[in-house]
């Protein structure tokens, strides 16, 4: 029998280089996997099918009805009644290009996608440097979506840093967050962990974030360290930088809990502030 509040979840790392359709069959693998071993709802990275350059976005990009990678996550989907939270590509629409992340049900169809909302604009002096608007058009929506368990929310990785984001999706009713993202080593070792606690504590939610994993070969090294935290802020698993698997059980039971025993949703003061 399917129990509705307690189901596996899989954060899918998976090696990204510069050839489309390797990325492609490595995440049908992976996805293939994790359904196999019970997962329910499954996510891959940021850009799980394009190195992260803007050199190469245009060239990768998809049309939502002309898409290689969006049948094959579709398929997968139907195929093993799982949903598929499809990391992000990089998507085409008339003249302008997005960071987008597509989200399928069980019968495979698209029920939400995600355009990043905050593009990487940053200059670490001498460190790491990147301007996603360079390509980038910015997406415009908060993403909350239906399934059967519970409503999940999604962004895309330098989205985490805007805290605002997630306390609308907790508005809306999430219990689970999946941001699909690729950090660096700069910024990775610095604020990953604690980007990803501090979101999952301030709002009370099963809290996960799914990187590729780093290709040595490639300028931009992804941090890897996939990773989850529960809603005490306790890390319930963390990858390294190499290709692999996070699974997790999440307990929709251990979110009411938390949120009876310490209730800090309810405590807020939105009498003192405008939002
Ligand atoms: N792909 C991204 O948005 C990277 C965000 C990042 O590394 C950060 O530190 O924020």
């Amino acid at each position: 029998m399917c129990q509705r509040n307690k189901f596996k979840i899989a954060l899918c790392q998976t090696l990204v280089e510069d050839n489309k359709e390797a990325n492609i069959n490595r995440a049908l693998k992976f996805i293939e996997e994790a359904a196999d071993n019970g997962a329910k709802v499954i996510s891959l990275g940021e850009m799980f099918n394009c190195p992260y350059r803007n050199d190469v976005f245009k060239e990768y990009a998809e049309e939502e009805d002309n898409s290689n990678t969006l049948e094959m996550l579709s398929s997968i989907a139907k195929k093993k009644g799982v949903y598929i939270i499809g990391g992000s590509i990089p998507e085409k629409e008339g003249k302008k290009y997005y960071n987008t992340s597509y989200i399928f049900d069980r019968e495979g169809k698209i029920i939400a996608k995600h355009r990043k909302i905050h593009l990487f604009d940053i200059d670490i002096k001498g460190k790491v440097k990147m301007k996603e608007s360079d390509t980038f058009d910015y997406g415009e929506n908060i993403t909350v979506f239906d399934t059967q368990y519970c409503k999940i929310g999604v962004a895309i990785c330098y989205d985490i840093r805007f805290p605002e984001v997630f306390r609308i999706m907790v508005q809306k009713g999430v219990k689970l967050i999946i941001v699909p993202a690729a950090f660096n080593n700069v910024t990775g070792p610095a604020h990953w962990e604690i980007l990803v606690r501090c979101r999952a504590v301030d709002n009370q939610v099963y809290f996960g974030a799914v990187s590729p994993a780093r290709n040595e070969n490639e300028s931009y090294l992804a941090y890897g360290h996939s990773i989850i935290s529960d809603p005490f802020g306790k890390i319930l698993g963390e990858l390294e930088e190499k290709e692999s698997i996070l699974y997790c059980d999440v307990d929709l039971d251990y979110v009411e809990k938390v949120r009876n025993e310490l209730p800090i949703l309810k405590h807020r003061r939105l009498d003192l502030s405008k939002i």
